[in-house]
């Protein structure tokens, strides 16, 4: 069960939350939409939530970029804002599990139900079945934001349905409704941990022999959180520094990372508003690392990196090119992202470049280091996208999968002979990690180097079934990360 915080003195004492009466407050639809003006609920938190879920149901939003936005604007902090985030990125991740309970209780296809009522229903299920708050609390809160939003009439409705929800907890839903695990081990767990059974199938391939034992701690570790991670700039300050500065623990595996213990907008660290560290997962630090220290032979002053927006690795990569004498071009195909990696690279040995990596006028076989971070599914880092895996389908895949073996391809032709390419994936899907590599490697002739190796302190990283690293939030507490190291033939 994940999200399952319940605010300090929050909603645990079964008197429903209350609102300060000294908040500002804001409340009803978000701005801009018209509809019935009806009294707010008095519960901003859910208010939040319920707009949240609205606004990725029908305007493809992203919670987690509307929900902030939301909270800001009602001026909506503190617990209040801890149960808004909960509820509305759990349910969002949930949404699949839910639906199949909400299902079960409903005597009509969800389609056909008013658009707030089922994303109430959804809120209100996730509260029964993957919370704290007690099931009288959860019922009663959700009936009264309905009456608030879409009036009297759905309420009755509402009580009931969730009133059978909670009939059973989430272990007694999954037991009635997910696939018998002896027969469909793979449907049974993508359902106890709500995730589409092709990503499950996905997530077990990548996993190869271990996918049997693993697959759930895999899906479960997907199913929360991520944990915050600070990466210090090299040459500006050493991870112990950062460490002790923001009261966090150095990371495990990079040496520039800092693992955040307490909550809070790790932007308002003094450190990262200073330019001195940046918010970056640990894996996309390693995967940085491994690029700017593959072993080289001769010449390491020129590096490219050719798909580098929004520029998280450019940066690592520019400090570091500056510890070394070398320079970094940077290419983005989007303008936006090309600019951000301009802002993000300020005072760094970077050029930032915008067009496409596969025809951009930048030298041939003239790098001494290349990365090619590629557009990819993202199936590594769904955590931080609270419904993407319900977006997410697999007809997506080949067409991406085309293009990451262009981009590598491009990448082994702009790299000097006897030069080095990473090849990086935010996924672990086989078929954009090892099978590219394979593919292009064969293609070309490039060797493909033992990345394991250059993460000595990473235990259980090589990729299974093909060459490269291939780190996982149960494994490693990072995104689902794969990177694979190169050498060009001399
Ligand atoms: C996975 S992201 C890179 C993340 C980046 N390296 C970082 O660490 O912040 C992939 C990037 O490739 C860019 N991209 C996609 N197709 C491209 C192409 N044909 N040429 C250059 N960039 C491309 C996308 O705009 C996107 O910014």
């Amino acid at each position: 069960m994940t999200d399952s915080s319940v605010p300090p003195g929050g909603h645990r004492s079964g008197r429903g939350p209350r609102r300060k009466p000294d908040r500002p407050h804001r409340s009803g639809p978000p701005r801009g939409r018209s509809g019935p003006q009806r009294p707010p609920s008095g519960d901003p938190a859910r208010e939040a939530a319920l707009d949240t879920l609205r606004a990725v149901r029908e305007d493809d939003a992203y919670a987690n970029l509307t929900l902030p936005k939301l909270l800001r604007e009602r001026r909506v902090s503190g617990r209040d804002a801890a149960l808004a985030t909960d509820l509305a990125y759990g349910a969002s991740r949930a949404r699949g599990l839910l639906d199949a309970v909400l299902g079960a209780c409903v005597d009509r296809p969800l389609d056909r139900l008013d658009g707030v009522v089922l994303d109430a229903l959804r809120l209100g299920a996730q509260q029964l079945l993957r919370t704290r708050i007690p099931a009288h609390a959860a019922v009663g809160a959700t009936v009264e934001l309905v009456r608030s939003r879409a009036g009297s009439k759905p309420t009755g409705f509402v009580n009931a349905v969730l009133r059978k929800v909670s009939e059973h907890d989430e272990a007694g839903w999954v037991a009635r409704l997910a696939p018998d695990g002896d027969d469909d081990p793979v449907g049974h767990l993508a359902f106890a941990h709500a995730h589409p059974r092709w990503i499950a199938e996905v997530f077990a391939r990548a996993l190869g022999s271990r996918g049997e034992e693993e697959l759930g701690a895999a899906l479960a570790a997907d199913d929360s959180r991520p944990a915050v991670h600070l990466a210090a700039r090299p040459g500006e300050i050493s991870a112990e520094e950062l460490a002790a500065v923001t009261g966090g623990d150095e990371a495990p595996y990079s040496p520039y990372g800092v693992l955040l213990t307490e909550g809070g907008d790790p932007g308002d660290l003094e450190p990262v508003r200073e330019g001195l560290a940046v918010v970056q997962d640990e894996g996309s630090q390693l995967v940085a690392v491994a690029a700017a220290s593959a072993p080289l032979e001769g010449r390491d002053e020129h590096w490219l990196d050719l798909c580098a927006g929004p520029g998280g690795k450019a940066v690592m990569l520019g400090a570091l090119a500056a510890i070394e004498g070398a320079t970094v071009d940077a290419v983005d195909r989007a303008p936006h992202r090309a600019a951000l990696v301009e802002k993000a690279c300020s005072g760094l040995p970077v050029r930032v470049h915008t067009g496409d990596a596969r025809t951009i006028a930048l030298p041939e076989a003239a790098y001494d280091r290349v990365l090619v971070d590629a557009p990819c599914t993202g199936l590594g880092a769904l955590r931080r996208r609270p419904e993407a895996r319900w977006r997410r389908q697999p007809e997506g895949v080949d067409e991406l999968t085309t293009l990451q073996r262009e981009l590598l391809t491009n990448g082994i032709e702009r790299t000097r002979p006897g030069g080095v390419v990473t090849y990086a994936t935010c996924s672990p899907h086989p078929a954009e990690t090892v099978e590219v590599v394979r593919a292009v490697a064969e293609a070309t002739g490039a060797e493909i180097l033992d990345t394991a190796a250059l993460m000595p302190q990473v235990p259980g990283a090589a990729a299974e079934g093909g060459p490269g690293v291939q780190l996982w939030p149960h494994r490693h507490g990072t995104d689902a990360m794969y990177c694979a190291t190169l050498r060009v033939p001399g």
